[in-house]
């Protein structure tokens, strides 16, 4: 029996134990198929499950008979598996990522998956973003934003159902028969299994996924009842391979060759075992070796350090000392894990966000006021009052050299301008910008980050910022400060504290765990209604009404501006559109009566995407009527062998198709040139128009 540990043991660990440490673990299921028992082995209707919610997977795949802890963020997600659970089939697709590059952004604490960090990637360009092969996973719990997963069966996808959250229609995919008495998948199974370093291997793996397993490792080797399939799963889920090489092994359905991948990766396995139980030490002692153990893969996992390294080389004087220390400190645990357990995965997210921030670069400041005012004029019509106090604002930092003191609060109805004046004043003091929704902002984690001993946890919205724009010195505009959540867990706490000149040059982001300065961000806050601000917050802030427009500044704004906004990004050309005042004045009058212009653009823009639409009807069929013309005329493209005048009605007709396709310009080729005359002497009706070229007998040097 080649029972590892039944699944009664796991979910009542999972009742008893907290998340944390059960995450920790690496959740084995049976390797046979038990029977049904608990919540674990029930497996309502597994066959029907066609359409399942597709959870993306960061760090590796889930083989099945493995467990995997995930973190949700998303709320539409988490709903979506709270209702499968919930129904007749509590089921999700697990399909892992094929970019690495979320991989190193994933935020995973003891284990826990992390299925948020795709925020922007929904539907389409999710699904191509995944391997087509998965696993088809019971939905074992739901407790808060984690669930637990227990892997049954492969899975390919056939079609999307739904876009977001993202569901897949998938078919069940089955191994290959085989024939159990093979003389050659039984020679791969002794070299894996029967190898007594597999052995030790797989015991040492066992070990360090907590001793209490003690099922586990009594019943690994006992092969009177085993199935050569669970086997190399096992080898695969246990082995702390590359991720896509895992990968590998749930795609391949052929029994020999997937024992023969986990074999190879078996192999690398103990070259890390060795190394991990031999040389647990510093980073020479792993140069010195690793002549020694030649291993490519072992090569390129010790380059994992390396890259930090070298990405703080060029900026290292400029890093406070106190995050240097943080950083080496780091770095030399990071050398110390062995690379493939786990653990390192959040040693290296740290690393990662704690190296990419920009310290010390900062964009050359422009305090001049000229241009300033010119930048403000292109971009906005009007707002006279608004522009002189941005002005006067630079004009202190022009003399004071330093843009601190009050931060501005721009208030006003919807659409007037808030935002896009806010984008000006960045441009204008030559500083990156970044808008930083806080409206219905509820947690101060939000602002302040999670703390890492959190699951998934990751850094604030502030941090997230300067490592986006990649300089010290953003304009971040704290968009909707009106709307701030009400909430227990104090966002406004935060805010005052990113806010304050006292506070925020040793700003303390709860993630990254050492303070940063956030004395040279330049905060602008937006707001509908300054009476809903807090009051301490609004003490702190300069604030500078917009108003509403009348119908005169909007006409304004909708020529001189917006117009041309909206034309430049339909990809049209002047002289394609002409939007008269009258019918500007319609729109103002009849469908945009509110204060601001907003929905004055969208109007626009739905005008010219409805031209847009003809332009290139028109494009198109131009080209149908030119490709219907080359088919019909022998000669070459749009050319005419005019012989005699009796050719007249085919230059007849060939300038009517052209011409009902818009073409302006009809294209003729007379030769010989010895016609030349019977051409000029055809009416002038139907030469007009005509780009006409004579050529002698030969076709080629037309
Ligand atoms: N005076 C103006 N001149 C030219 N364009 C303007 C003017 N006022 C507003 N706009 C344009 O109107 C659109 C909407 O403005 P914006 O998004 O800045 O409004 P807002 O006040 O921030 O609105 P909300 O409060 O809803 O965020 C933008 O494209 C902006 O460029």
């Amino acid at each position: 029996m080649l029972k590892l540990f039944t699944s009664h043991h796991v979910t009542s660990r999972l009742r008893n134990r907290s998340s944390h440490k059960l995450a920790r673990r690496a959740f084995l299921t049976t390797l046979t198929d038990s029977k049904p028992t608990d919540t674990v082995s029930a497996k309502p209707c597994i066959d029907d499950c066609q359409t399942v919610v597709a959870l993306p997977l960061l760090r590796k795949p889930l083989i099945p008979g493995f467990y995997m802890p995930l973190y949700v963020k998303d709320p539409k997600v988490l709903a979506a598996l709270q209702e499968s659970k919930s129904g007749q089939a509590p089921y999700a697709g697990a399909f892992l990522l094929k970019d690495d590059k979320y991989a190193s952004t994933a935020s995973s604490y003891y284990g826990f998956e992390t299925v948020n960090i795709l925020d922007k990637l929904k539907g389409k360009e999710l699904l191509k973003k995944i391997y087509q092969v998965g696993t088809l996973a019971q939905i074992l719990s739901i407790q808060g934003k984690q669930v637990i997963l227990v892997g049954r069966k492969r899975l390919q996808i056939t079609e999307m159902v739904n876009r977001n959250p993202l569901t897949v229609k998938a078919q069940h995919i089955k191994d290959k028969p085989y024939d159990k008495d093979d003389e050659v998948i039984k020679a791969t199974y002794i070299e894996v299994i029967g190898d007594s370093n597999y052995r030790k291997l797989a015991e040492f793996l066992l070990q360090k996924r907590r001793r209490n397993f003690t099922g586990l490792r009594a019943g690994i080797f006992d092969a009177t009842d085993f199935n050569y399939q669970k086997l190399a799963d096992f080898g695969a889920g246990i082995c702390g391979a590359n991720k896509h090489k895992i990968q590998e092994v749930l795609e391949e359905l052929d029994i020999h060759k997937r024992l023969d991948l986990v074999k190879k990766l078996v192999e690398i396995s103990k070259i890390r075992v060795f190394h991990a139980s031999i040389f647990p030490v510093t980073h020479a002692a792993v140069e010195d070796k690793k002549e020694e153990y030649g291993s490519a893969e072992y090569v390129k996992q010790n380059r994992l350090s390396d890259t930090f390294r070298k990405r703080i080389e060029p900026i290292k004087e400029k890093i406070p000392k106190h995050v240097l220390e943080v950083i080496e400190e780091e770095l030399a645990n990071l050398d110390r894990k062995e690379y493939g357990f786990g653990s390192t995965d959040s040693i290296y997210s740290y690393l990662d966000w704690l190296t990419a921030l920009p310290w010390g670069n900062c964009s050359d400041e422009n305090f001049d006021v000229l241009r300033a005012e010119k930048i403000l004029d292109e971009d906005h019509y009007g707002l006279h009052v608004v522009k002189e106090r941005i002005l006067e604002f630079i004009a202190v930092a022009n003399l004071t050299g330093n843009p601190e003191g009050k931060i501005i609060c721009l208030s006003g109805p919807p659409g007037v301008g808030k935002t896009s004046v806010a984008r000006s004043v960045a441009r204008a003091l030559g500083r990156k910008f970044f808008r930083l929704a806080v409206g219905g902002l509820s947690d101060s984690s939000e602002i302040k980050g999670d703390r890492r001993v959190y699951i998934g946890a990751t850094p604030g919205k502030m941090v997230q910022c300067l490592k986006e724009v990649g300089t010290e010195n953003p304009l971040v505009l704290l968009d909707e400060i009106d709307k701030l959540g009400n909430s227990s867990r104090d966002p406004e706490g935060a805010l005052l504290e990113l806010l304050d000149p006292e506070q925020n040059a040793h700003f303390l982001d709860y993630f990254l765990d050492v303070p940063i300065d956030l004395s040279k961000v330049l905060f602008v806050c937006t707001a509908n209604n300054i009476d809903r601000l807090p009051g301490p917050l609004l003490d702190r802030m300069e604030v500078i009404e917009l108003a509403g427009y009348t119908a005169d500044e909007k006409m304004h704004i909708a020529r001189d501006y917006l117009v041309k906004i909206v034309q430049r990004k339909c990809g049209m050309k002047p002289e394609q559109v002409d939007v008269s005042d009258a019918a500007l004045l319609s729109l103002i009058e009849n469908y945009c009566r509110e204060a601001g212009v907003r929905n004055l653009q969208k109007q626009i823009e739905k005008i010219f995407r409805k031209i847009a639409l003809k332009l290139v009807r028109q494009q198109a069929s131009a080209k149908a009527a030119m490709v219907d013309l080359e088919s019909s005329e022998t000669a070459a493209e749009g050319s005419i062998e005019l012989t005699n005048e009796y050719d007249k009605p085919r230059i007849e007709l060939l300038k009517e198709k052209t011409m009902a396709a818009r073409r302006s310009q009809v294209k003729v080729i007379i030769f010989p040139e010895a016609n030349r005359r019977d051409f000029e002497g055809l009416e002038e009706s139907v030469k007009e128009g005509l780009d006409v070229h004579f050529v002698n007998m030969s076709r080629s040097s037309s």
